[in-house]
Parts: structure tokens; sequence; C-alpha cells
């Protein structure tokens, strides 16, 4: 790349050989990146703000809404293993869904962060199990047995109308969720509020296959 804009008709500006980098080991414009990076980034604070905005009854009863709405999408649990999580930051509480599904026989696993821009493991979880605080000072099960999930059930800050999801920003689920083979079903629950017209997917974004809102709403991929 000479920059010869006579025999090309380039008008100037950043040689494209310039303008990408890569993001994830993907080739991404970085005016694109900057901007996404931005608007995730305002998106995240009025979402957060949403969430805090909202009473326990309001909580509660929208997590019991989802909670329905897994039982009829799932169906029988038993013998299935199911990736949940630990309520952080005005996530919807689903633990009690999640100890109805381990006495119908369902294997529970929770994400663990074992090192920070990693993919999380997910680790065996029962009801009343020994917590300790992780990475993030999130809560993980104290013992340490990695379990496989059919079905992971991936907590919403937001999501587009492609089911393309905005998370806590570290690109956790992304990582974890395109390292698996084959993949499980990945299911999105998230508040009333979470739904956006697009999150500008980027390449390394992987989206939910169902998503199930707290206002008893459903969205399936394409
Ligand atoms: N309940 C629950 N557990 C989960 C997740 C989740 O979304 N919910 N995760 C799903 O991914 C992983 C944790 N993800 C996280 C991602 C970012 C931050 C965080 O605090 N980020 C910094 C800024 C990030 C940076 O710039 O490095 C911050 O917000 O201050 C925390 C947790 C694993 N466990
Ligand atoms: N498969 C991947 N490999 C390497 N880096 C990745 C991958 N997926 C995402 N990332 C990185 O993670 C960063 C954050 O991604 P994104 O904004 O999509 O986070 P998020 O999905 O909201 O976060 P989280 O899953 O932690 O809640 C991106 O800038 C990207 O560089």
């Amino acid at each position: 790349m000479n920059g010869d804009a006579e025999d090309t008709g380039d008008q100037g500006g950043t040689a494209p050989c310039f303008a990408h980098e890569l993001t994830a080991g993907f080739a991404v414009d970085s005016q694109t990146r900057r901007d996404v990076a931005r608007f995730r980034k305002a998106e995240r604070a009025r979402l957060y703000q949403l969430r805090k905005d909202m009473t326990r009854d309001e909580l509660r009863t929208q997590a019991a809404r989802i909670a329905d709405a897994l039982d009829a999408l799932l169906g029988d649990v038993a013998g299935r293993t199911i990736a949940g999580y630990w309520p952080i930051r005005g996530e919807l509480d689903m633990r009690p869904w999640m100890t109805r599904c381990a006495e119908a026989g369902a294997r529970i696993g929770l994400p663990v962060v074992l090192q920070k821009a990693a993919p999380v493991e997910f680790h065996a979880w029962a009801p009343r199990a020994k917590m300790e605080r992780g990475v993030w000072n999130i809560p993980v099960p104290q013992s340490r047995q990695p379990v496989t999930p059919d079905v992971v059930i991936v907590p919403l800050l937001g999501v587009d109308d492609e089911c393309y999801r905005l998370g806590n920003g570290g690109g956790y689920y992304d990582r974890t969720l395109a390292a698996f083979d084959p993949a499980p079903q990945i299911v999105g629950i998230g508040h009333d509020f979470c739904a956006l017209p697009t999150i500008f997917p980027q390449p390394w974004d992987i989206p939910m296959d169902v998503v199930l809102l707290g206002d008893g709403s459903t969205r399936r991929r394409g």
C-alpha cells in the first residue's frame, strides 16, 4: 500500500491497511470499535440505573414469570446439566428456580472466572452448597467440580432484536460460548426493559437461541 491516490481514486484519509486492528482475533475497523464501545458503555449505565430503580416486588414478580417460562421451554430437566448464575448487580434472582431444577434431578453449574479475559468454567452447585468470593467478588462454589452444561441460562443487561446480548462488558460469555462444541442451548433472561433495537453486533458476539424477559415476552433467533 503506497497511497497512490491518482491510480486508485483514493481521496485520502487513513490508509485502509492501518484502519483495522485485531479485536478478539477479528479485524474490526478502529472507528467502529470505538463507536461501539462508547455506545455500549452508555447503554450499560442507563440499564444499570433502570435495574436500581426496580422494587423487590417487581424483581420477584419478573423472576417468577421467567421461571414459569423456563419450565415451559425446557420441560423435564432430570438428567440435564443447566448452567445458572449467582445474581449480582440487580440481576434477576433465579436461585429458587435453580433449586427446583436440582430437586427435579438436574445438575446445576455456576460460572466461575478463573482468569480475567478468559472463558469461564462452570462448577457444580447444589442448594445450600458452601460458597466463597471469586474474581470480581462474585460468589462461587467452594468445591471445584467442572461440569459441561447442555443449557446455559445467561443473564442479560440488554438484548437486541436478533438476540445479541449486552452484558457486563468483560466478554466472558462470548468467549465461553464460542469455545463449546457442540453448542449448548443458550437461553438469555432479563428484566422487562432489556430490549434494544440493536447492540451493533460485532464478530465476537454470540447470539442467544431464545430470550425470555420479565414482561412475559419471548424472542427466538431468526
Ligand atoms: N451473575 C453473573 N455471574 C457472572 C457473569 C454475569 O454476567 N453474571 N459473568 C458474565 O460475563 C461473568 C463475570 N463477568 C463480569 C464482567 C465484568 C465485570 C466488571 O466488573 N467489569 C468492570 C470493567 C471491565 C473492564 O474494563 O475490565 C466494571 O464493570 O467495573 C464483572 C463481571 C461470570 N460470572
Ligand atoms: N471470543 C473472544 N475472544 C477474545 N476476546 C473476546 C471474545 N469475545 C469477546 N471478547 C472481548 O471482550 C470484550 C467485551 O465484549 P462485550 O462488549 O461483547 O462484552 P459483554 O458480552 O457485554 O460482557 P460479559 O459477557 O462479560 O457480560 C470485547 O471488546 C472483546 O474484545
